[in-house]
């Protein structure tokens, strides 16, 4: 019988890692429109944002996890069990190390996290434009003592080094499956979600180390004029004290209004229309330890 060797196949594949070694990076590479959050700032993915990619041959689904940490308070322990949810129902792990940086405790916090699990892992070493290829061997050697990986690809995520070979790498471990998105989507994530998070990242670049992570945008409505190819969007910054929010506006509102223009701008490309954005900024004390108010901010609770 004649074997079919062209059939289609599809899946879904989920990146782990510490914060900050190039999930969103990565992500935003291989599907070619920028939707996660990237920034220098660990901890800024705290959703699950999926990128799809499809080919003639193949659709592969990525999924990606928030930064995994050791749990600190509430909103830590939603993430790590967002992630070692998702890890059985894929078919690939990417775990993502930084070539840069010695294996530490986050990575062996991972590594045990992965212990029980029978879904192939694939060790993914970024940035190795940061480091000797000599260095390399050394590298592989001490994460592979450490566990055994299905495959070991070094890569660069900002430049795309070796991308293309992981991406081949992949779809090789893929069952045959359907095309679960139409050609043209690459995240199914509502638009809703990502505005937000480019207002977010915003906030995290413009105001370096004076804001942490635990910065919220909430979108109030997102309001469509066809006539006039034109959107209004107004959303609230969230922060935990009034000294984050006097950060934020800055002097005589310069700050608020860099940010406006910037996320603006991000937000035209992305809808492809005129924006207008009217930002607010609240001071919501504590609101991390509040489930109530995580689920108000988008963290769905069946999701975890
Ligand atoms: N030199 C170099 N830098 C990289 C590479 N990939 C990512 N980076 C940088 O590493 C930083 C973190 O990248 P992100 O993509 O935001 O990391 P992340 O893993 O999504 O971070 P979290 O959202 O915190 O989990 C950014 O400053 C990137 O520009 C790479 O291949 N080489």
């Amino acid at each position: 019988m004649k074997q079919n060797n062209d059939a289609f196949k599809s899946g879904f594949i989920s990146i782990i890692g510490r914060p900050n070694v190039g999930k969103s990076t990565f992500l935003n590479h291989v599907v070619g429109q920028k939707i996660a959050i990237m920034s220098d700032k660990p901890q800024t993915t705290r959703n699950k944002v999926q990128g799809v990619v499809t080919s003639e041959e193949s659709q592969l689904i990525f999924i990606d996890t928030p930064g995994i940490h050791k749990p600190k308070h509430k909103l830590g322990d939603f993430m790590v069990k967002t992630a070692r949810n998702t890890l059985k129902e894929v078919d690939v792990i990417m775990f993502m190390v930084n070539a840069d940086e010695p294996i530490g405790r986050g990575d062996r916090f991972v590594i045990d996290m992965l212990e029980n699990t029978e879904t192939p892992v694939f060790l993914v070493i970024n940035k190795i434009d940061l480091v000797h290829p000599d260095d390399l061997f050394k590298i592989i050697t001490t994460y592979t003592s450490e566990y055994n990986f299905a495959e070991i690809v070094p890569i660069s995520a900002i430049n795309g080094n070796n991308v293309e070979r992981l991406m081949e790498t992949l779809t090789k471990y893929l069952p045959e499956g359907p095309k679960y998105y139409p050609d043209d989507q690459v995240t199914d994530h509502p638009e809703r979600f990502i505005i937000s998070e480019l207002i977010r990242e915003k906030v995290l670049h413009l105001t370096r180390e004076e804001i942490p992570h635990s910065v919220a945008v909430v979108i109030e409505k997102i309001d469509r004029e066809d006539s006039r190819n034109m959107v209004n969007v107004m959303a609230t910054i969230i922060v935990d004290r009034d000294s984050q929010k006097g950060i934020v506006i800055g002097k005589k509102g310069a700050l608020l209004k860099e940010i406006g223009t910037k996320a603006r701008y991000d937000i035209e490309m992305l809808l492809g229309s005129k924006v207008f954005l009217e930002l607010w900024v609240k001071v919501q004390k504590d609101w991390r330890n509040k489930p109530g108010q995580l689920k108000e901010f988008g963290f769905r609770e069946d999701e975890y």
